[in-house]
């Protein structure tokens, strides 16, 4: 039933940063209505350089061949996952029991224990001796990806006519979190009932995700169609989370998206991707804005904040135990 021919819509960065007026108020338009309707949409003109991904993309895959004892030592007990390394198939999506068939290290922003938005919570980052560029590398990408946020944020904060700072200033210096993620190929470790990524939908406000080296990424529309998303050299992918709903009132609901098995041994390969959460600072509470809070007052949910929100769901997926 799947029909590959629908695409998903793809937006430049630089014609909000830097454009013409009508080519920003068309970023608006586009950008909102992307992820009003479509739940994903592609960036490019995003300011994130080439050769930045891949010199990550080379440290993800140099950490994730080490053997598994080595890893071991980066998994944080009692941490969440949020920082550091996670086995394979620790990690489930809400409502199932079956791990995902994947590993990952998470880099967390690095705030000084003074800043009103630091949290104990999640501890300090931890770096893998191993692969000695990789703190500069991944801390470097997490300023980039963080900063091409902030500015769709604001481009979003438009679309709903509210002050422009409006979504970023719940991400400044908030808890936003770099996802390096390594698929195995199936032949060489699998867990019955196990999928790459099981359906899901992300907990936070907006996720951006750099180029996967394999296809797999697959969005469920609005209308319950199971598409297939490329994610193209040059661009970034977007989709919207769990917390953008909440404080949308349900006008930007979460995207339903999964990682589909590879369907065949020739397509057996290993799968590299580095989703970038965008969280709120933990104290942010998350409501509905006035915009949006008389559309749908049935449907409204209590106010609750960034943190309590987190930890819920951080119990659902299983880190925490
Ligand atoms: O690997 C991907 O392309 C997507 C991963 C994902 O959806 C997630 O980790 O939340
Ligand atoms: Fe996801």
């Amino acid at each position: 039933m799947s029909t590959s021919v629908r695409r998903i819509p793809l937006v430049n960065l630089s014609h909000y940063r830097t454009g013409t007026p009508q080519e920003r108020a068309r970023f608006i338009q586009v950008f909102g209505d992307a992820l009003k309707e479509f739940g994903f949409v592609s960036v490019e003109g995003h300011g994130v350089d080439d050769g930045l991904i891949r010199r990550t993309y080379t440290d993800v895959e140099r950490f994730f061949q080490l053997p598994d004892d080595v890893k071991r030592h980066y998994t944080v007990p009692g941490g969440a996952g949020q920082r550091g390394y996670t086995g394979y198939g620790q990690e489930h999506a809400k409502n199932r029991t079956v791990g995902d068939l994947k590993e990952f290290w998470h880099v967390g922003r690095e705030l000084d224990s003074s800043h009103p938005h630091f949290s104990p919570h999640y501890g300090p980052n931890l770096w893998p001796e191993e692969v000695p560029s990789f703190r500069t590398n991944t801390l470097g990408l997490f300023g980039a990806l963080d900063e091409a946020a902030a500015v769709m944020l604001r481009a979003l904060a438009e679309y709903f006519g509210v002050a422009r700072d409006t979504f970023s200033a719940m991400a400044q210096d908030g808890n936003s979190i770099l996802r390096l993620i390594h698929y195995p190929p199936l032949k060489e470790r699998f867990i019955p009932g196990g999928v790459r990524a099981a359906e899901h939908e992300d907990i936070n406000l907006i996720t951006l995700l750099c180029e996967g080296t394999a296809s797999g990424l697959e969005l469920l529309t609005r209308d319950g169609e199971w598409i297939p998303v490329d994610t193209l050299r040059g661009q970034i992918v977007v989709d919207s989370g769990d917390m953008l709903s909440r404080v949308t009132n349900n006008v930007i609901p979460a995207t339903t998206h999964r990682v589909v098995n590879p369907k065949s041994p020739s397509e057996d390969t290993t799968r590299y991707s580095m989703p970038f959460f965008v969280h709120p600072y933990p104290k942010c509470v998350l409501q509905p804005l006035p915009v949006t809070s008389t559309m749908d007052t049935e449907k409204m949910l209590p106010p609750i904040t960034a943190d309590a929100f987190l930890q819920q769901r951080l119990r659902e997926i299983g880190l925490i135990k």
